[in-house]
């Protein structure tokens, strides 16, 4: 069993071509480190929310050029295999660590496989690549990021012709090339061939954004924007002047790409701490809103003065905010979120007598909806102009977030005052998440396996009314690793994060609201309930 571990890992490295890695690997190969080996080379990295995505480092259990090529092999076996012989595959990357080495391989690859390979000029917005798939008819595009997660991590968004990243079958079919890759010696890597775009596709991506907005709406809001060291400020601030937004106050330490992410923990807008800069620039400032989007610039934080001082908005409030935007400015099509995020916008697009969709997380579900005009999720994620941008995209909700928040200025009111409408109206829909970051991932299996045999019955003191596992599929939704609880009045979803080494339980209480004067005592009884729910999930499931 070790003899064979060392053999396959002695193996990987003599194809290795990358110095870095190999160097690595010779070190464990020399120190016989089984335990890292095993971990690096007991599988391969799989397909998840959104791509690959994993640590980087030696072996098929980790992001590597070895991996990076094969992946790109499987997909262009793909490509070909379904009759694109001859088609483009546009490629972007970020500015995290390898990013540039690994868009370089993969258009090496594709150059190789007889496809015709494009990469946009420098470390863009994961958008920018989506909306390039279409403007530039692709057959697919490829981006390589790891979004938020930390500086040690990479990872592969993979989308096909449509716009929007990979889903079943497709997954399946790609991932079965990539494992009929025997060895790198049989992938061709011609050393030039491809095309490095020019800013066209950047420009044409910022003439897009114009169709974001009303034509003659207010644009006065003023805002922070912090780009999390990530590639979203020049694009951000050159589609806040093309609108005529006044320009942004940059969190300065943030506002510039560093793959070592040097001022947060994780460059997360949701993780504790990943705002500090910017409210302390908001509370020097005064804006009407602070934004900030992840290092890929495809999702979108808020945060807005509550009182005294700034608070996060939840994506389930950005979400409600923008659906309840496009309302107003009458639009039509279909509204969707994933089953994980607010039920507040089935509330709200009933009432808009609009239609309605609920998909599995992530944007490669959402993005499909049929006739779909908004589709948000609780992780930041927004998709307000899916004729643009079959993805979510940071930029353009941050264009839409901060036209609705000038148009409320303009009425002497605020976007807290908007969601205090919706909760009046809808009764108050409260979010929360617990979320676990385990070292060991076997733990979050076993929480999984823990709440499946022993179902909890009751939480937070309300009945558990059904009890689903989402493993079977539902008559709307395809399998997926995950339960759900519905109560008298709440809603509880547990899942593995397909992105992230964590367990997420996603929560939701409703709470009546009859009057504008209920508000402050349903905000109360939701908190308690979010509370005491999130105490007694953490306790069915052992963590
Ligand atoms: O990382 P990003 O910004 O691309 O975001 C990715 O991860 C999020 C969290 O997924 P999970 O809960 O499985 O970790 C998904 O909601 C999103 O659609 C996906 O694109
Ligand atoms: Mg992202």
């Amino acid at each position: 069993m070790q003899d064979d571990l060392i053999a396959r890992a002695k193996a990987w490295l003599a194809e290795d071509p990358d110095a870095d890695t190999r160097e690595e690997l010779a070190r464990l190969i020399d120190a016989e480190d089984h335990a890292e080996l095993a971990a690096r080379f007991g599988g391969t990295l799989q397909f998840g929310t959104a791509g690959l995505r994993g640590e980087l480092g030696a072996g098929p259990m980790r992001m590597n050029r070895s991996v990076v090529i094969r992946a790109a092999a499987g997909l262009a076996a793909y490509l070909r295999k379904n009759g694109h012989t001859d088609g483009l595959v546009v490629i972007g990357y970020d500015a995290r660590h390898k990013s540039a080495d690994f868009a370089r391989d993969t258009a090496a690859v594709m150059t190789g496989a007889g496809l015709r390979a494009a990469v946009l000029p420098r470390p863009l917005p994961t958008p920018v690549l989506a909306f390039a798939v279409r403007h530039l008819g692709a057959v697919a595009g490829v981006e390589v990021t790891a979004s938020h997660n930390p500086p040690r991590d990479n990872g592969y968004k993979v989308y096909l012709g449509d716009g929007s990243q990979i889903v079943p079958p497709a997954d399946a079919e790609i991932a079965a090339e990539i494992a009929a890759v025997a060895s790198l010696t049989t992938v061709p890597r011609p050393t030039e061939g491809w095309e490095t775009l020019d800013d066209g596709v950047l420009d044409a991506y910022l003439a897009r954004t114009d169709a974001v907005l009303a034509e003659d709406s207010p644009r006065t809001a003023r805002t922070v924007y912090t780009a999390m060291h990530g590639v979203g400020k020049d694009v951000l601030l050159a589609a806040f002047a093309r609108a005529g937004f006044p320009a942004p106050d940059l969190v300065t330490e943030q506002a510039d790409p560093d793959p070592e992410f040097p001022t947060v923990a994780f460059p997360n807008p949701e993780e504790p701490g990943a705002m500090d800069l910017a409210f302390a620039k908001a509370r020097e400032t005064n804006p009407d809103l602070v934004i900030a989007n992840d290092p890929d610039a495809d999702r979108c934080a808020a945060a807005v003065r509550d009182g005294a001082d700034w608070r996060m908005l939840r994506g389930d409030e950005v979400g409600a905010l923008l659906a309840a935007h496009l309302v107003r400015r009458g639009a039509s099509g279909t509204f969707a979120e994933s089953i994980v995020s607010s039920s507040l916008l089935g509330r709200v697009a009933e009432k808009a007598g609009l239609p309605y969709e609920e998909t599995l997380t992530g944007f490669k579900w959402i993005a499909r909806v049929e006739g779909l005009r908004y589709g948000y999720e609780e992780a930041l994620g927004y998709c307000v102009d899916p004729d643009g941008v079959r993805d979510k995209d940071g930029i353009t909700a941050a264009l839409l977030l901060t036209e609705l928040a000038s148009e409320l200025k303009s009425e002497g009111r605020t976007l807290l005052d908007l969601l205090d409408d919706l909760a009046v109206e809808h009764g108050l829909h409260a979010t929360d998440q617990l979320s676990v970051r385990v070292q060991d991932l076997s733990l979050i299996a076993a929480a999984m396996r823990r709440l499946r045999e022993q179902p909890p019955t009751g939480l937070a003191g309300l009945r558990v009314t059904d009890a689903e596992d989402l493993t079977r599929g539902t008559d709307r939704l395809p399998p997926t690793d995950g339960l759900r609880y519905t109560l008298d009045g709440a809603r509880v979803i547990v899942r593995p994060s397909g992105t992230e080494p964590k367990l997420k339980c996603y929560l939701e209480v409703v709470v009546p609201v009859a009057a504008r004067d209920g508000l402050p005592a349903a905000r109360a009884t939701a908190a308690e309930l979010l509370t005491a729910l999130k105490r007694d999930l953490a306790r069915a499931a052992g963590i």
